[in-house]
């Protein structure tokens, strides 16, 4: 199936002479929730602007459900929802006025049914007649992504979502996010939170001074740059690496109390068995083991922090 959003080799240098983006591309699959990694001044916020036809590029080519960003920018507009990471909203208009006048601004026949449905899943139909300036901060980025609903757009772009918001909010973000993949809609978000993109992510995509250094299924990039550690807890301490267990590469931790195995999970085989039974063999005995593996921040923090 082509992609929903292609982008090809896009670059911009905005009037400040500074590059935001050094030639990204990039295939978005229909359906998928992908979220884009990336430390502050990446490229971002610059790319899906570009996406939405809010920036232009300085060279390359974006395109939506086969329509190109810059001639068909009317099409390509009705198909995408841009929930931005600012928070202009009109302060003395209703909640739920902002955002049924949202859906009529995209041409589409007036719902009530359906933006009351909006609102009730963003936890909003109380603060329904509540005028904007009364609602905090968490509330009024709810109705920024009921604005980007109400008129039911294929692809959704969500800048930083959960910014700011409380931790049971983000939760319930998080499960409208999956709500949303499973009625069709593809969604991409940009985030700070790793843990975000561990949770709700199909494909990550990591960008950093202006370009991508990879777009990868999660549960394959956890297999391809995790690692594993072993960590077995001796009954009596050693004062050294036993020289029957150096090809190992183990290390001493807690005072010999403990030594440390890391490896790959990538790996065919983890030698875990090999190295248990030889630590019977050189006599040391075992209190407990426990095994933890790297995290996508442990990942991520490689990835960027090796980029520099
Ligand atoms: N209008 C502009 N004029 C000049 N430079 C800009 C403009 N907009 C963005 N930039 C610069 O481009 C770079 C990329 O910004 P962008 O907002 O795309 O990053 P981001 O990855 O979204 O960052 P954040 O996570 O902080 O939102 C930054 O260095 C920013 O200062």
């Amino acid at each position: 199936m082509a992609p929903i959003v292609r982008i090809e080799n896009l670059t911009k240098s905005y009037a400040t002479g500074f590059q935001a983006l050094k030639g990204v591309s990039l295939d978005i699959e229909e359906g998928e929730i992908l979220a884009l990694l990336g430390p502050n001044g990446a490229g971002k916020t610059t790319m899906i602007s570009i996406v939405c036809g809010i920036v232009t590029p300085t060279s390359g080519r974006v395109t939506v459900a086969g329509h190109d960003v810059i001639r068909d920018f009317r099409k390509t507009r009705e198909i995408i929802g841009l929930v931005p990471q600012e928070l202009t909203l009109e302060a003395f208009e209703t909640v739920f006025n902002t955002v049924s006048f949202s859906r009529g601004l995209h041409g589409k026949r007036p719902d009530p049914a359906l933006i009351e449905k909006i609102l009730r899943d963003l936890s909003l139909w109380d603060k329904k007649d509540t005028m904007l300036r009364f609602l905090s901060g968490g509330m009024r980025r709810r109705v920024l992504i009921a604005k980007a609903l109400s008129y039911e757009p294929k692809i959704l772009f969500l800048d930083e979502p959960t910014a700011g918001v409380d931790v049971s909010l983000r939760k319930e973000m998080w499960q409208l996010v999956e709500r949303l993949r499973a009625t069709g809609v593809t969604v991409i978000l940009t985030t700070h939170y790793i843990e975000e993109a561990e949770e709700i992510a199909d494909r990550i995509g990591v960008i950093d001074k202006g370009e991508i250094l990879l777009v990868e299924d999660k549960a394959a990039l956890m297999r391809k740059l995790g690692r594993k550690r072993l960590t077995v807890e001796l009954a009596e301490p050693v004062e050294a690496v036993p020289a029957a267990l150096s090809h190992y590469n183990l290390s001493l931790g807690d005072d010999g109390h403990t030594l440390v195995y890391d490896y790959d999970t990538a790996g065919e085989r983890t030698g875990i068995t090999g190295l248990l039974a030889a630590l019977a063999a050189a006599g040391l005995r075992m209190k407990d083991v426990a095994t933890e593996q790297s995290s996508l921040e442990d990942i991520f923090v490689e990835l960027v922090g090796g980029a520099k």
